[in-house]
């Protein structure tokens, strides 16, 4: 990356998981992608660095990673050797996803001593994301303390639910006491999907109504009307709404009372059953969606369940969200396995012919990797695939408020 002139045009954006750490330099002169990768297995065994360079070079690291600290300390060599460590004058800030934001932060925030103290209240609300996303802020503001570090928040782009949508009819002065409402998540790839769609439907986004489907590992839906956010599928916590690969989504709560009269067990033995062991991993023994496909092609009863489980929610999402809404543009697919599983995107949307939502099977089985329909030309709405970009929605938002 030599020849670059040295001037703070970069973001390094961070999202920092439990025992992952997601990076990427993006350069918003292109906006291009200077550096990017990868720290998995933090704290375990196995535990490696994968780094990618902007020409497409590729370095990889099998070492001891203990903590989040020891992750960005290899983050920030691999980073320097490219000439955009935290201390490289290209560094205009440090962008952070933070997951629950609570009902605090609706837009992206400068982090001081408050900011961070928020983060850490809001942690029993999001105990399996909060805690890497403040580890990985406390580290990056060592590595570097004059750099601005802004936080990002998921849940932001959902501040602009009605209430009749983010309450839950319980006990008014319950839900106040204890911030109680549905704040939703994975709101930074919605807002980037929702106006992605727009673009590719020529319209501007104040103009369409879209129902955007993130499936990754977590997954949300959500109903976007002319740019802002009326429903979504996640509630207090990322466990609401959808099937996920290892959370259940919704469940009758009385479940939980259940469990604990019934097969006696503790709170934090729910919460974990509910979180990580349940969802398409708890019915078949799988979390990704390539394998369980595969089971599915070889007649495992099992992950046919899952499989037909999964899209069955989606399915029921989308049309709760067709009548919050009453007109749809379009419907959008995008995370990993909605960029990247025709099955589930047909399945989805199978028997939804009369709202006029279908996809073409060979426009959906096509591959690609750029935003595209995959509806039939005359569809009344439009289906869509449209890779979201998390880091690059962050970078921008970091970028312009450090930038004023
Ligand atoms: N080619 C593919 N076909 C089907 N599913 C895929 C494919 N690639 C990735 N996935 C699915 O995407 C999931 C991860 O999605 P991703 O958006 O990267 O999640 P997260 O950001 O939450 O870790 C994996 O669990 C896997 O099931
Ligand atoms: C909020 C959430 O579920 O995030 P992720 O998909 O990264 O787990
Ligand atoms: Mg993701």
């Amino acid at each position: 990356m030599t020849g670059l002139p040295a001037r703070a045009s970069c973001v390094l954006v961070l999202n920092s998981g439990s025992s992952s750490v997601k990076y990427q330099v993006l350069d918003m002169d292109g906006p291009s992608r200077a550096a990017a990768g990868l720290v998995e297995r933090i704290g375990e065994r196995g535990a490696r660095l994968v780094h990618r360079t902007a020409d497409g070079g590729e370095r990889v690291r099998e070492t001891s990673v203990p903590g989040h600290e020891e992750a960005l300390r290899l983050i920030a060599e691999e980073l320097d050797t490219d000439g955009v460590g935290p201390a490289s004058p290209r560094l205009a800030a440090v962008g952070h996803r933070v997951v629950h934001g609570g009902p605090v932060f609706s837009e992206p925030r400068l982090i001081d001593d408050e900011v961070l103290a928020e983060i850490e209240r809001l942690v029993p609300v999001a105990p399996l994301h909060n805690p890497g996303n403040l580890a990985g802020i406390r580290t990056a503001r060592s590595l570097n303390p004059d750099l601005p570090q802004v936080a990002v928040f998921d849940t932001a782009f959902h501040t602009t639910m009605p209430e009749h949508a983010a309450r839950y009819a319980i006990d008014m002065r319950t839900a106040d006491e204890h911030r109680i409402r549905r704040y939703g998540f994975h709101g930074t790839s919605h807002a980037f999907v929702s106006r992605r769609t727009a673009g590719l439907l020529g319209r501007d986004p104040s103009e369409v109504n879209v129902i955007v489907l993130h499936l990754g590992n977590g997954a949300s839906a959500s109903a976007v009307a002319g740019g802002r956010c009326v429903d979504t599928s996640m509630g207090l916590t990322p466990l609401e709404g959808l099937v996920m690969g290892t959370r259940s989504g919704d469940i009758d709560p009385a479940v939980v009372f259940h469990l604990s009269r019934v097969a006696g067990m503790s709170v934090g033995e729910i919460d974990t059953l509910l979180n990580q062991r349940s969802g398409l991993l708890g019915m078949c023994g799988d979390n990704d969606m390539r394998e369980i496909r595969r089971r599915v092609e070889e007649g495992d009863w099992a992950a046919r369940l899952a499989f037909d489980v999964y899209v069955y929610r989606i399915k029921k999402y989308i049309g709760a969200y067709l009548a919050v809404l009453g007109r749809v543009d379009a419907v959008a697919f995008t995370a990993g396995v909605g960029e990247n599983n025709p099955a589930v995107r047909e399945a989805a949307v199978a028997g939804l012919e009369g709202l006029g939502i279908t996809v073409d099977p060979e426009l959906n089985a096509a591959p690609g990797d750029s935003a595209r329909l995959i509806s039939p030309q005359d569809a009344a709405t439009a289906v869509a695939v449209v890779p979201t970009d998390e880091e690059l929605e962050i970078a921008t938002q970091a970028f312009a408020l450090v930038n004023g």
